[in-house]
């Protein structure tokens, strides 16, 4: 789903072997620093640290499998786009991965945080966060999450069919409230990226068509509900996008349905939000945009749609989670198994299984990711071993990385690490074979903490009550 060529690796050679997979890279002790977090190291002595901590140390104290998440890279991430977007709002999207710690970096970074569920929005309140700084997304809100959401006050409510406009008027109404709402529009941009994260084009459950009408529809509707405040028109078109081609066309769209309803009801919307989707780096042949170019671009995309259609320019929002949240964090995993099988052509492939799997990372499952992975616990110089990541679960598509090199001498008791795992890996966890979720261990300057605990064997049988 990203732009990368198997295998996730360093650098490799374009070469191909025969059954597709890319020749072995030069150096399997290499970390390129484009994939893994800003204070990712290895030491002289082979063995990688985070932030000054030794990996082997940090398996010790908190167990495997486990994400470790680099703190100081991911406030930078989250203040690089503030700083870019000053002038604009940034609403960093919990989905990518949401625990109060983070919530609160979110905060003090100066960012909005944009929840889809009551579970989200409990967390940002848990937190403290600023209530009028949170977006409130989704395609079927419940009358208690809007109901929630107004309590709580929050800043703005993106809707999202005309079942949830006639259901958050009456909540508002019955409260004495305005409810401040946006307009999701599916735009029918085909963002290049894949199928199942794209959300723009027609024929998904997202949003309303601008090209059948709908979206006009929604704003008519909007403007005759008093307990409702139309503050402007939203598109997220997907994610994992490198360039902003996709984002000129939705930007161009939306600001013409804003000129239409300037046009029709006299009204000029101050709010435009052209949602998340900024892509990162998964494996060395992934470029991403630079944040402040990105801005820029999006900014003057903006403002020359506005000029030719009249309409002053609105402030623009963005909502990007896996460009602040990805990049920083590493799933250490220890290795239990290695099994050497036989592939076509003769060739041998190691199957290294590590100790969580597809419930920590469903999205080389989901999407046909790809990930880069290194031995961490030590150097090695042994030959490159064509490879495949893959779990401990009870499903032959149980992979963590396809295809990769991994040290021919990997043995069990070695631990592993996947890089930029920081998104949409903990948030999509499951329990799958009644594995409990591994914890999240933020690291800063030499020092560890837990931010969201393990899940334990006895936190699992809490839940059954039977
Ligand atoms: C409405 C909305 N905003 C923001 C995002 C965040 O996307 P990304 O993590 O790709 O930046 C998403 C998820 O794709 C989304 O659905
Ligand atoms: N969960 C997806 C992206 C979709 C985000 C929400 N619309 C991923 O892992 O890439």
């Amino acid at each position: 789903m990203s732009r990368s060529a198997h295998p996730a690796g360093p650098r490799h050679a374009e070469v191909l072997h025969a059954d597709g997979v890319a020749a072995a890279p030069e150096d399997l002790n290499a970390l390129d620093p484009l994939v893994w977090p800003q204070n990712f190291r290895r030491r002289d002595d082979g063995v990688c640290t985070l932030a000054g901590l030794d990996v082997r140390d940090l398996a010790a104290e908190f167990g495997t499998p486990a994400y470790l998440l680099d703190e100081s890279d991911f406030r930078s991430r989250a203040r690089a786009y503030a700083e870019s977007f000053a002038g604009s709002d940034v609403f960093y999207a919990g989905k990518a991965f949401l625990c109060s710690a983070v919530a609160r970096w979110v905060a003090e970074e100066g960012l909005g945080l944009d929840v889809c569920s009551s579970g989200e929005l409990a967390i940002a309140l848990r937190a403290g966060f600023p209530t009028e700084r949170i977006a409130f997304h989704g395609n079927n809100k419940s009358t208690a999450e809007l109901a929630t959401a107004l309590d709580a006050g929050v800043g703005r409510i993106v809707v999202d069919s005309f079942a949830e406009i006639v259901r958050l008027a009456d909540v508002a109404r019955e409260r004495g409230v305005r409810a401040r709402v946006q307009v999701r529009v599916t735009v029918g941009v085909e963002a290049h990226t894949h199928e199942f994260i794209a959300t723009a084009h027609e024929d998904q459950k997202f949003g309303f068509s601008l090209a059948g009408g709908a979206a006009a529809e929604a704003v008519r509707r909007i403007l005759m509900l008093p307990s409702l405040e139309l503050i402007g028109l939203h598109s997220h078109i997907g994610s994992q996008i490198f360039d902003t081609d996709g984002f000129e066309v939705a930007a161009s769209r939306l600001v013409g349905l804003a000129s239409a309803i300037r046009d029709e009801h006299g009204v000029e919307l101050p709010e435009l939000d052209l949602g998340g989707g900024l892509g990162i780096a998964y494996t060395s042949d992934d470029d991403p945009a630079d944040v402040a170019a990105m801005a820029k671009s999006l900014v003057a995309i903006v403002e020359r749609a506005c000029a030719s259609a009249g309409l002053a320019v609105p402030r623009l929002s963005v909502e990007p989670g896996r460009a602040i949240a990805g990049p920083g964090t590493v799933t250490l995993y220890e290795v239990g198994t290695v099994k050497p099988v036989a592939v076509s052509g003769g060739a041998t492939r190691a199957y290294v299984s590590v100790d969580g799997g597809m419930s920590d990372n469903i999205r080389t499952a989901l999407y046909d990711a790809s990930y880069t992975a290194a031995l961490v616990s030590r150097a090695s110089d042994a030959p490159p071993a064509l490879s495949r990541l893959v779990g401990k679960h009870c499903e032959s598509g149980d992979i963590v990385v396809r295809d990769l090199y991994l040290p021919a001498d990997i043995a069990p008791g070695d631990l592993v690490a996947v890089a930029a795992t920081g998104a949409y890996c903990r948030s999509m966890a499951s329990n799958y074979n009644l594995l409990g979720r591994p914890p999240v261990v933020a690291v800063r300057d030499g020092e560890a903490r837990v931010i969201v605990r393990r899940e334990t064997d006895e936190d699992l049988a809490r839940l059954d009550v039977g």
